[in-house]
C-alpha cells in the first residue's frame, strides 16, 4: 500500500508531466508550416523531457504527399536525421498499425526502417507513437535513450499517448492550414503556380536579379490548337492534355525555376539566373520533347505542339513585369504566326 506522501509525489510528477505537455501543445498548436512543426515539435519534446534522441517517421503513402512536399523530402532522401521518410508498407509491418504507444527495449532489428542508422547503434529502448491524421496512421514520433529501462515495455504509457494524441491533433491542424494557403497561390486542374502568384514571383526575382546584377529569363508557351483537342476529344481530354503538359514542364526544368498556368492553355516560365541563350535552349528542348511524347488517351495518342516566346532581363533596358511578359508574347506570336495550321490530332489510332 502506497503512502500518503507517496502518492502525493506521485500526483505532483504527474502535474509536471501533463503541465510539460500542455506547453508543448501551446506552442506548436498555432505553426502555419509542416516543416516548422516537425523542427520544433522535435526540439520541444527533447528540451522539455530531457531525451537523448527524438526524430519522426513519415511514410511516403500518398496522404503523406504533402507533408512530404512542405518538408522537401523523398523516401531515401531525409532532409535530416530527425525527419526519416520511409515506406508504408515497412512501417505498417514493423509497427502492425498500432495505433497506440509501442515500447521496445530489445529486438531492435524489427524497427530497423523505422530508425535512422546514427541513433540505431545508440539505442537501449525506444517508445513508437503513432501519428494519426484524418484517420490515418501516417508516421510515428519517436524517442530513443541509451538506457533499457527508460522505455520498458511494461511502463505506463498513458503520457506517450497523450504526447501522441496532441501531436497528432496539431499536425493535422498545421497541415489543413498549409493546404489552404498552398491551394490559394495554386490553379486547381494542375495544381501550378496561379497568375496571381506570376506577378508576386516575377516582382520578386525581378528586384533580386537587379540587386545581385544576375539575369532572369521567362518563356510564354501556348498551347497549339488547343481548341482542337476539346472540340474533337471533349473537354475531360482537354483538361488532361493541360495537367500532361504541366507535368513535363515541371519534369523539364530545375528546381529554382517556378512553372505558372497563366490562363487557359498558356504556361509561364521563369526562370532565375538564365540568360536569353539558356532559355532559348531550355524552351526549344521542351518544344521538341513534347513533339515526341504524345499522350495516350482511350487508346489514341494525341499530338501534342507547343508554340513559346523566351526573354531574358540581359535582352532589355530597365525591365519590369510587364516589358518582360509583353516581350515574351510578342516572340511567342511571332512563332504562332509562322506555324502551319493542323487538322489532325490522332497520330496512331488504336494501341491496342
Ligand atoms: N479542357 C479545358 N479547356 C480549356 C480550359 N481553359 C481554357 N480552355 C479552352 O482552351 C481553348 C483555347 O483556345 P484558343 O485560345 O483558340 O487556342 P488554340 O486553339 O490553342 O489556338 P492557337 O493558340 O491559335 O493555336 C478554348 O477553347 C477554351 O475553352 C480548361 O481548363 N480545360
Amino acid at each position: 500500500m502506497p503512502t500518503v506522501e507517496a502518492l502525493i509525489s506521485r500526483a505532483r510528477k504527474n502535474e509536471d508531466i501533463a503541465r510539460r505537455l500542455f506547453d508543448i501543445e501551446v506552442q506548436i498548436m498555432n505553426i502555419g508550416h509542416c516543416a516548422d512543426f516537425f523542427d520544433q515539435l522535435l526540439s520541444l519534446v527533447s528540451e522539455k523531457f530531457n531525451i537523448e534522441s527524438v526524430w519522426v517517421s513519415l511514410t511516403d503513402s500518398p496522404v503523406n504527399d504533402h507533408i512530404l512536399r512542405s518538408i522537401g523530402g523523398d523516401r531515401g532522401q531525409d532532409k535530416n536525421a530527425a525527419l526519416h521518410i520511409m515506406s508504408t508498407m515497412d512501417f505498417l509491418q514493423a509497427t502492425q498499425s498500432s495505433r497506440d504507444p509501442i515500447l521496445v527495449n530489445e529486438g531492435f532489428k524489427k524497427y530497423r526502417y523505422l530508425i535512422p542508422s546514427s541513433i540505431y547503434p545508440k539505442l537501449g529502448s525506444m517508445a513508437i507513437l503513432p501519428l494519426v491524421v484524418d484517420g490515418k496512421i501516417i508516421g510515428s514520433l519517436n524517442l530513443g535513450d541509451s538506457s533499457d529501462e527508460r522505455y520498458e515495455p511494461s511502463k505506463d504509457s498513458f503520457f506517450l499517448k497523450q504526447l501522441a494524441v496532441k501531436a497528432s491533433i496539431s499536425l493535422a491542424g498545421v497541415s489543413i492550414r498549409e493546404k489552404i494557403s498552398f491551394l490559394a497561390t495554386r490553379d486547381p486542374l494542375t495544381l501550378l503556380r496561379n497568375r496571381r502568384e506570376l506577378e508576386e514571383s516575377l516582382e520578386r526575382e525581378l528586384s533580386r536579379s537587379r540587386r545581385h546584377h544576375d539575369p532572369l529569363a521567362l518563356v510564354f508557351i501556348d498551347c497549339d490548337d488547343f481548341k482542337l483537342v476539346n472540340d474533337t476529344y471533349g473537354h475531360d481530354c482537354g483538361d488532361m492534355y493541360l495537367k500532361y503538359v504541366s507535368d513535363k514542364l515541371i519534369d523539364m526544368t530545375r528546381k529554382g525555376d517556378m512553372v505558372f498556368r497563366f490562363a487557359g492553355d498558356e504556361f509561364v516560365l521563369l526562370l532565375p539566373n538564365q540568360n536569353s541563350a539558356d532559355a532559348e535552349l531550355i524552351a526549344s528542348r521542351i518544344k521538341d520533347h513534347l513533339s515526341e511524347s504524345p499522350m495516350t488517351y482511350r487508346g489514341l495518342q494525341v499530338s501534342l505542339s507547343i508554340s513559346y516566346g523566351s526573354i531574358s532581363t540581359d535582352q532589355l533596358v530597365d525591365p519590369t513585369y510587364k516589358t518582360l511578359l509583353k516581350a515574351a508574347d510578342d516572340k511567342l506570336y511571332q512563332m504562332k504566326k509562322h506555324k502551319p495550321p493542323r487538322c489532325s490530332l490522332i497520330d496512331v489510332l488504336d494501341l491496342h
